[in-house]
């Protein structure tokens, strides 16, 4: 509101109707706190060996000569992940969960897709992601069909400009309706309907385009955390396409509890809460659970980016379950 008129920063707090000035305040010391207070537990985990490895860990390692210039750096890199690729990444895991239930013939699909390429003996990793086409699909028409962020994040002309017959004059508050853009019938046929199957390439169809292109924003302030958000969304979905089967969960009387496709309204657009039933589809999946991440840990990722742990932490989460820094599932 202030950004939009200015003047409103020179009104008391104590003024009738200024409390956006008390919410600010409070609002501004939990953006300070969610910077400093991780970082004190990671150095603290350091300082008593018990620092399971991440980026923090890494930045701190590899730039231990040079930390008084970089240390604020890399305290903020980690902060502005955190709070940037946190909520994202969890509204369009729990949007494809929502399709699973919602679509059980698209989930079935999937995982005998899953069950050709991968087979029961092992999680899929990255080396099967170009042998799993329709995987990619649901991926792809999840972030068409329910955006994380519908709106995007609002830019700002430095000049002035023209696009078409609009002129734009500088300082111009410019909001790119992702929404609207994966919901145009001249670009993706049946834009209500869930259809992962659109974005399967075959020989002599033409693809619409993919919804990455909008759905982390536009231009130079496009999302730049998005590789790693798709890479982790991934893996997250083919691990759990892999291993579970999501049903509607029972009411007492052994009746599905209806799930709803709505949305909340906010600039982050999550699924209204939902309930719903994860079964392991084997007993060799059970086992897999049990051993599966802490394989693909440490053979394949040791140390890179903290992603393992992310991922860890999400499907722990994903499933309700407390998790504990340094276990893997
Ligand atoms: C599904 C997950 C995600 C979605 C949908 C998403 C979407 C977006 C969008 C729409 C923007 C605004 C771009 C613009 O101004 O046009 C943005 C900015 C940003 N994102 Fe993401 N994001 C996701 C995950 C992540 C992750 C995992 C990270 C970091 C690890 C991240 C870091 C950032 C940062 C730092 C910015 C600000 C960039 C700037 O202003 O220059 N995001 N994201």
């Amino acid at each position: 509101m202030v950004d939009y008129f200015p003047l409103l920063k020179y009104i008391p707090s104590w003024f009738p109707g200024a409390t956006f000035k008390q919410k600010a305040k409070v609002w501004a010391q939990e953006v300070l706190d969610l910077n400093e207070l991780p970082w004190k537990d990671v150095k603290s985990f350091i300082a008593s060996g018990t620092a399971i490895p991440c980026i923090a860990t890494d930045g701190l390692e590899k730039f231990s000569s040079q930390l008084d210039e970089m240390e604020e750096i890399l305290k903020n890199v980690c902060g502005i992940s955190y709070a940037a690729g946190g909520d994202t990444t969890s509204a369009l895991l729990l949007n494809m969960v929502v399709a699973l239930v919602c679509y059980p013939e698209i989930q079935k699909k999937a995982q005998a897709e899953l069950d050709v390429v991968v087979g029961p003996e092992r999680l899929p990793d990255f080396n099967d992601r170009k042998r799993l086409p329709y995987v990619e699909c649901i991926l792809k028409e999840t972030q068409r069909m329910w955006p994380s962020l519908p709106l995007g994040v609002d830019h700002y002309s430095v000049s002035d400009d023209f696009y078409e017959e609009y002129f734009i004059p500088k300082g111009t508050t410019i909001v790119g309706n992702v929404w609207a853009i994966l919901h145009d019938k001249t670009i993706y046929n049946d834009p209500m309907i869930f259809k992962p199957e659109r974005f399967l390439e075959q020989s002599g169809k033409r693809c619409p385009p993919d919804p990455t292109l909008y759905s982390f924003g536009f231009g130079r302030r496009i999302c730049p955390g998005r590789y790693l958000a798709l890479d982790n969304s991934w893996m997250m979905i083919a691990c759990i396409l892999a291993a579970f089967t999501i049903e509607k969960a029972l009411d007492i009387n052994g009746n599905e509890i209806e799930v709803t496709t709505q949305h909340s309204n906010d600039a982050l657009s999550f699924p209204m809460p939902f309930r719903c039933r994860f079964t392991p589809r084997s007993p060799q999946a059970l086992n897999l659970l049990e051993t599966g991440f802490t394989v693909l840990w440490v053979k394949r990722w040791p140390n890179k980016f903290g992603i393992p742990n992310i991922r860890c932490q999400s499907v722990f989460f994903l499933l309700g379950l407390p998790y504990k820094p340094g276990v893997t599932f």
